[in-house]
C-alpha cells in the first residue's frame, strides 16, 4: 500500500454496502449461475454427449463449493488451473496475504479488501468453467446479457433513430447546437450505466422508457459535472489539428446490452461531429461482474443491430461494423482488466496497457467498478481531490463517467455529502446518481 492512502472498503464493516453484497448478492450471483447451467443441460448433452453432462456437473460442483467458501468466510485459495492470468492472479494473492500482520493470517472473503473478494469470485467462476471441458467456453451471463438487449428495445430503437436524424442535419449544426447534443449523448452514456446486472444481483435491469426525455429530469442527480471541460478538450482538439492527424477517445468498456448502444451512439456520433477521428474500445477477456462487455457480447451486439428489422437499428449495426473494417473503431482486449489491481499499479503491471492508454485525447472510463479502481476503492473523504484519489494514474486526460453503486465518492464540495446523506442515506448504491469527473491539465 502507498503511503497515505486510507484503509479499503472491506466485509469488516458490517452492514456495509460491502459487506452486503459479499453476504448477499454474491451468493445469489453464484446460485444463478449455478441455475443456469443446469438449465443448458441439455444443451450440453446435445452438443458433446456424456461428456457434456459430466462437465455440467463438474462446473455445479466447483460453484458450490465456491459458495461453501464463501459463506463460510474460509480462507482464499490459489487458482490451481493454467490460464493466461494464472500467475499474476497467484502473485497478488500472496501480496494481499502479506498486508495480513497476524501470524498465519490468511486472506478471506469478509476480511479482505471488497474488490480484490469480489474480483476473486468472477475469476473463480471462470476456473470453474475452464476446469470442465468441453464446456469451457460457456459465458454463465450470456443469456442475461442478451435479455438486457432485448428489453430495452424500445429504448434502443428511439436511440438509434435519434442518432440519425442527427447525422443527417448534424453539418447545419452551430457551435453550440453541436456542443447540446454532444452534452445529451453524454449524459445519455452516463444513464445508460443504470443497467447493470451485477447490482440487481443478476436480475433484469433494462431500459424501458424513452431515456432521451427524462436526461433533463435526471440533470439534478449529476454530483460533479465536468461536461464542459470534456467539450473545450474536443473542440479545441477539432480547430486545431491539422489535416490527416489524429484525436484518438479511448472509452473503457462497462456493461453490454442498453449501456454498450448508449456508449456506441456517443462514439458514432463524436467521430460524424469530427469532435474524434478515431475511438478506441477496451472489454473484458473473460465475463465479468455479470454483464460486463466481452468482445463476443461487442460482435453480437453489432450483429443484432444489423439484423434488426427496425430501419435505423440495423443501419446503426451496419455503419458500426464499417468503422470497424475502416479502422475508425479499434476493439483492444487486455488481461488487465480483470485483475483485481487498482489501477494507480497498471504501469508497473500492464506497461504495454498504460503505453497504449497514453495515445488517447481522452479516456473515458464507464461505471462504478472503473471508478472503485480508479480509486482504489478506498475510504476517502468525499471531499479529497480526484487528482489526488488516483494516485498517479495520469495516462491521458481521463473522465469517469459512473453512476454511483459503491460507497466511494471522491471529488465533492465541502457539505454536499452530508446533505446528501441526511435526506437519502442510501446515496451512494443505488445507481440514481452519476458523475462526470474528469482529471487532466485545463
Ligand atoms: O457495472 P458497474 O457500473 O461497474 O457496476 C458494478 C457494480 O456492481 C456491484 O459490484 C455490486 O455488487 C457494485 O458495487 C459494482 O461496483
Ligand atoms: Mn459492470
Amino acid at each position: 500500500m502507498m503511503a497515505g492512502s486510507p484503509a479499503s472498503l472491506s466485509g469488516q464493516d458490517v452492514g456495509s454496502f460491502a459487506y452486503l453484497t459479499i453476504k448477499d448478492r454474491i451468493p445469489q450471483i453464484l446460485t444463478k449461475a449455478i441455475d443456469t447451467l443446469h438449465r443448458h443441460k441439455n444443451e450440453f448433452f446435445e452438443k458433446h454427449g456424456e461428456k457434456g453432462t459430466e462437465a455440467e456437473k463438474k462446473a455445479i460442483s466447483l460453484l458450490s463449493k465456491l459458495r461453501n467458501e464463501l459463506q463460510t468466510d474460509k480462507p482464499i485459495i490459489p487458482f490451481v488451473e493454467k490460464f493466461v492470468d494464472t500467475d499474476i492472479w497467484n502473485q497478488y494473492l500472496e501480496y494481499q496475504q502479506s498486508l495480513i500482520n497476524e501470524n498465519d493470517g490468511k486472506p478471506r472473503w469478509f476480511y479482505s479488501p471488497w474488490l480484490f473478494v469480489e474480483c476473486y469470485m468472477y475469476r473463480r467462476i471462470h476456473e470453474a468453467i475452464i476446469q470442465s471441458p468441453p464446456i469451457d467456453d460457456f459465458d454463465v451471463f450470456k443469456e442475461s446479457k442478451e435479455k438486457n438487449f432485448f428489453e430495452s428495445q424500445e429504448s434502443l430503437v428511439a436511440l438509434c433513430t435519434h442518432l440519425q436524424e442527427l447525422r443527417t442535419t448534424i453539418e447545419d449544426l452551430d457551435e453550440n447546437q453541436l456542443k447540446d447534443e454532444f452534452f445529451k449523448l453524454l449524459q445519455i452514456s452516463l444513464w445508460g450505466n443504470k443497467c447493470d446486472l451485477s447490482l440487481s444481483g443478476g436480475e433484469t435491469s433494462s431500459q424501458r422508457t424513452n431515456i432521451i426525455n427524462s436526461v433533463e429530469e435526471l440533470k439534478p442527480f449529476i454530483l460533479v459535472n465536468d461536461m464542459e471541460h470534456l467539450w473545450s478538450l474536443l473542440n479545441n482538439c477539432k480547430k486545431t489539428r491539422e489535416k490527416a492527424s489524429v484525436t484518438r477517445v479511448d472509452v473503457v468498456l462497462d456493461n453490454s446490452g442498453f449501456e454498450l448502444v448508449t456508449d456506441l451512439v456517443l462514439a458514432d456520433f463524436l467521430l460524424c461531429s469530427q469532435l474524434a477521428t478515431e475511438i478506441h474500445f477496451y472489454g473484458k477477456t473473460i465475463p465479468w461482474f455479470v454483464s460486463d462487455t466481452t468482445v463476443h457480447d461487442f460482435n453480437w451486439l453489432i450483429e443484432q443491430m444489423k439484423g434488426s428489422n427496425h430501419k435505423w437499428m440495423s443501419k446503426c449495426g451496419a455503419d458500426w461494423e464499417n468503422s470497424i473494417k475502416m479502422g475508425r473503431w479499434v476493439y483492444h482486449d487486455h488481461i488487465f482488466w480483470t485483475l483485481p489491481h487498482e489501477f494507480c499499479v497498471m504501469s508497473q503491471v500492464a506497461p504495454d496497457l498504460y503505453a497504449e492508454l497514453q495515445k488517447a485525447h481522452l479516456i473515458l472510463f464507464k461505471g462504478d467498478l472503473n471508478y472503485r479502481k480508479l480509486t482504489g476503492d478506498r475510504k476517502w473523504a468525499c471531499t479529497i481531490p480526484f487528482h489526488q484519489a488516483l494516485r498517479g494514474f495520469h495516462p491521458a486526460p481521463l473522465c469517469s463517467v459512473r453512476t454511483l453503486k459503491a460507497e466511494v465518492q471522491v471529488g465533492l464540495q465541502p457539505g454536499q455529502a452530508e446533505q446528501l446523506a441526511a435526506s437519502e442515506p442510501n446515496w451512494m448504491t443505488t445507481g440514481k446518481y452519476g458523475i462526470f469527473q474528469f482529471d487532466g491539465p485545463l
